[in-house]
């Protein structure tokens, strides 16, 4: 499934989080959201999943105007895991996954074996078997992390919108996670703060810098040593991989050339 956005703008009180974005993840695409801290990717990933309502622009799901499905509809199509999604009541991590089954049942009908199965499934691919019965708040960050993840695949959703995906994961943990979402069949928006990881396993960097949308395109066009230094502020050295992806090696600060 497409998912583009078109000129988002999202405002709270005098300040501009999102400046007039634009956004294009074709079906499949793995898309990551980069830039400084505060620059908007969770603004404009909140925005994408529709947990805020932007002040004027348009989403669209395979070219229909997303403001036109329901909410049922749309939780069978968008996954969203944000940076801190903790749930409010003192649960197990199976009665975390049953959750996630939700917008696939009728309404009110029971949890049936077929659920069990599914939680299971999930639970085995995020390398979490026998995890079930595990008070969730007991678990780890990185647990944690995998857990929200597994949950939002088991809506079986065709977008997935990942905030900072990586974060609590160990080395591990993250190329095992980003190599699964390069090669899902999924459309996967994921605002990431490693801009290595980024340029290795994404399709898309979405360069955000106050809001706005400053590059957008293959890794090896959005993260030149020009554009790192003008939004980052930090000198790197961008060579090539054997697959033709950038490089990246950084310079200890202050940046060379720069003034005090
Ligand atoms: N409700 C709000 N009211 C006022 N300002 C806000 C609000 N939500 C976010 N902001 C501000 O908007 C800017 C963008 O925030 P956002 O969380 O989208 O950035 P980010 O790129 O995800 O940052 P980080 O990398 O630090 O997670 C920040 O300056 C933040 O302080």
């Amino acid at each position: 499934m497409r998912l583009q956005a078109h000129a988002l703008d999202l405002a709270v009180r005098t300040k501009r989080l999102v400046v007039s974005a634009t956004l294009d993840a074709p079906s499949g695409s793995f898309v990551g959201l980069v830039g400084p801290n505060g620059s908007g990717k969770t603004s404009l990933l909140r925005l994408l999943a529709g947990l805020s309502r932007p002040d004027s622009g348009r989403i669209l799901l395979d070219d229909v105007d997303r403001a036109t499905l329901s909410r049922r509809a749309l939780a069978r199509r968008v996954a969203y895991v944000g940076q801190h999604t903790a749930p409010d009541a003192d649960l197990t991590v199976r009665d975390v996954l049953l959750l996630a089954r939700i917008p696939h049942r009728a309404l009110l009908a029971p949890v049936t074996a077929a659920d069990h199965e599914a939680v299971d499934d999930s639970l085995d691919r995020a390398g979490l078997s026998g995890y079930g019965p595990r008070d969730w708040a007991s678990l780890s960050g990185g647990e944690q992390q995998r857990v929200n993840i597994a949950r939002a695949l088991l809506q079986r959703p065709d977008v997935l919108l990942l905030d900072e995906p990586t974060n609590h994961l160990d080395i591990r943990h993250q190329l095992e996670l980003l190599d699964d979402l390069a090669r899902s069949p999924l459309t996967v928006v994921a605002a990431l703060h490693g801009l290595d990881l980024a340029a290795r396993f994404c399709d898309r960097l979405v360069l955000l810098d106050a809001g706005r949308v400053v590059a957008a395109g293959p890794p090896v066009e959005v993260l030149t040593p020009e554009r790192i230094a003008a939004v980052f502020g930090v000198a790197a050295d961008v060579t090539l991989d054997e697959e033709g992806r950038p490089l990246l090696r950084w310079y200890r600060l202050p940046l060379a050339g720069a003034t005090t």
